[in-house]
């Protein structure tokens, strides 16, 4: 545990932070905004009915507020009117149909508005769960390698945080469209008055936005630069308080060693960001001063004109009106722009992930090879030798032998050795560093990684323990089959899965595992016999079983793999297990050191050849002496 965290640390320590300058040019904040079109084509192809109703509301929403201005205008003139006529001349009918006008406009207005944010969150849901099922499918196709990089993890990261933010980003990209109709009916009237005013106004709302845009952009490479300790803060904040770690934590004390993390690291972001917070409140009090200097000018003109006689009283309101509407518009688009370019910036992290390719695909380039049914020949290693990501050493070197089609194949070795690799390389959930794998003759490369996947059924030491019922735990061999009663009962049979069913309450119904309500949990030897199951639950020409018989007690184990050999009659298999009554089983046992080659044969053979298997089996047997 301790290395972890201290790697940890070491990682944060190495990492230059980027929250003290500002990580991202103008340009490449413009550049950003090239993402939208993207953007809302996806926001499109989620719904284009909706995407429809949504732009239509909003362009009737966008022509209302210069309308009802304008009605107020001929309101107040016609009442002005009015009080200049006789007494017995002055009527209220063509003031109360104004009225009636702005009235109706009014609640016009209302319900469109209302309807919009019906259809934005609509939209924002459907949208929501549109992209996270998008990032579900990409992950899934991706490498396992790319799993095993943090820098993965941090863009996967990025990519699933920021869900909220893309549905605000999408309504926020409507609205300023929708502000910049209304601003432009509003301009006209304004500049037909007098164009200096539009630049006053300009003058009054720029210098907020250029302040605006700079703390987004602070704000944007803090959250970015604090990717990894966020990220280190959700493993905190999960360690500390969960089913799968309590045990361990009561035991060994950790609760004080992982909050005094939690509260530096927390403490450290709290710090950073509350002096940008401030910084920003501030200035943004000091723009809004300068904004609401420039708006008292344009009024003080606009009354000294109305004094002068040059402008009616209606207008006057009018004007007036405009001019503080089209401030508060232009703040507002002027705002969320920064607000929208930052949501693209966010935006390119989305798309980056989606960017990310897998190696391991089908060629889509040459006719791929027909997977052998049955294979004939084997699987046979050449010079193989694989060394992991940021590994500096090789797992695996020089390994050359064949899995003949038909075999049962042990692999022994201590820890470490390299076993578990070996099995990933033949799964193809690699690609070996160097040399090749060869079926039948030619490269695994040759294949459809999909098809080969299908045929081979392997179970794991760290297989997972699904919090699903009994039975979907065991169809997730073939999840295909997950309706198929008789099948899953028959594969929990193959496995002894059968007599850990029997003994829950509900049956092959029951959830197993602690998350859910009304969980029941299984011992460790009770999972691997459910997940073995799934191992039966396949019609896999090969089967690999990796040490999941490692809880089983000797006599469980030594029935499971007899029935194995039975079951797999005729059908490739490769078995990892450190018991050698169990290893013996196999036709052949492939001996490995440190990633390399010492010996293969069978048992009697490397027992008579008094190597290092021998020398191993005699030390186990000895402890049973
Ligand atoms: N994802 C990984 N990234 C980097 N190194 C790894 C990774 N997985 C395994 N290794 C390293 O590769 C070597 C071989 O590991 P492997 O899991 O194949 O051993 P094994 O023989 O299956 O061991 P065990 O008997 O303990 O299961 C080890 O030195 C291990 O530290």
């Amino acid at each position: 545990m301790a290395s972890i965290f201290d790697s940890l640390h070491a990682v944060s320590a190495k990492r230059p932070r980027q929250d003290g300058k500002p990580a991202l040019t103008v340009r490449e904040r413009f550049s950003a905004l090239g993402n939208l079109p993207e953007f809302l084509k996806l926001v499109w192809h989620t719904s284009p009915s909706l995407t429809l109703a949504n732009i239509v509301l909003r362009l009737l929403r966008a022509a209302l507020p210069v309308a009802i201005l304008y009605v107020g205008q001929l309101i107040l003139d016609q009442v002005i009117a009015l009080g200049r006529l006789p007494a017995a001349e002055r009527t209220l009918s063509p003031v109360l149909t104004l009225l009636a006008l702005e009235f109706g406009l009014a609640i016009l207005s209302d319900a469109l508005g209302r309807g919009v944010a019906l259809l934005d969150s609509l939209l924002g849901d459907l949208f929501a769960n549109q992209s996270s099922i998008r990032l579900m499918e990409h992950a899934a196709r991706l490498d396992l390698d790319q799993f095993e990089d943090s820098a993965f993890y941090d863009k996967l990261e990025r990519a699933r945080r920021q869900t909220l933010s893309r549905t605000v980003l999408m309504s926020q990209v409507l609205s300023q469209a929708q502000d910049f109709i209304t601003m432009g009916f509003l301009a006209v009237g304004l500049a037909a008055f007098n164009p200096w005013l539009l630049l006053l106004l300009l003058v009054a709302v720029v210098p907020a936005f250029l302040g605006e845009s700079h703390f987004n952009e602070r704000s944007y490479s803090l959250v970015h630069g604090w990717t990894p300790e966020r990220r280190e803060l959700d493993y905190l904040r999960v360690t500390g308080a969960s089913d799968e770690t309590a045990k361990e934590v009561k035991i060994f004390g950790l609760a004080g060693f992982l909050t005094d993390r939690f509260r530096q690291l927390s403490d450290e972001f709290y710090e950073k960001n509350k002096s940008l917070v401030v910084r920003r409140a501030g200035w943004g009090t000091f723009f809004a001063a300068v904004g609401a200097a420039g708006y008292y000018a344009a009024y003080v003109y606009i009354i000294a004109q109305a004094v002068r006689g040059a402008v009616s009283i209606g207008q006057l309101t009018f004007l007036a009106g405009s001019f503080a509407r089209m401030r508060g518009l232009l703040e507002g688009i002027l705002s969320r722009f920064s607000s929208v370019a930052e949501g693209a910036l966010y935006l390119q992290d989305f798309f980056d992930f989606f960017h990310l390719q897998p190696r391991i695909v089908r060629n889509e380039t040459r006719p791929v090879r027909p997977f052998p049914r049955p294979i004939r020949v084997g699987f046979e290693f050449e010079n193989v030798g694989f060394k992991y990501r940021n590994a500096e050493k090789w797992a695996l070197r020089n390994l050359s032998f064949t899995l003949h089609a038909g075999e049962k194949l042990a692999l022994v070795g201590e820890n470490g050795s390299g076993k578990t690799t070996l099995v990933k390389l033949l799964s193809r959930l690699y690609d070996p560093t160097e040399g090749r794998i060869l079926l039948d003759g030619y490269d695994l490369r040759e294949y459809d990684p999909q098809e080969l996947r299908q045929e081979i059924g392997v179970i794991f030491q760290d297989f997972v323990r699904f919090q699903l019922s009994a039975g979907q735990n065991l169809a997730v061999g073939r999840i295909e089959e997950k309706e198929n009663t008789a099948r899953i009962q028959s594969a929990a049979a193959q496995s002894l899965a059968d007599s850990v069913v029997k003994k829950l309450p509900q049956g092959y119904d029951q959830i197993i595992g602690r998350r859910f309500a009304g969980g029941v949990d299984l011992s460790g030897g009770e999972w691997q016999k459910i997940a073995l199951g799934r191992a039966y639950m396949r019609d896999a020409q090969l089967l690999i079983l990796d040490e999941p018989t490692a809880a089983l007690d000797a006599r469980a184990e030594y029935e499971v793999f007899q029935r194995f050999n039975e079951l797999t009659q005729g059908k490739t298999a490769v078995l990892i297990s450190h018991r050698f009554s169990t290893v013996r089983m196999a036709d052949r046992i492939l001996v490995i050191e440190q990633g390399k080659f010492i010996e293969i044969g069978s048992h009697q053979e490397l027992l008579a050849r008094g190597g290092r298997y021998a020398e191993l089996f005699q030390l186990q047997a000895a402890g049973y002496r």
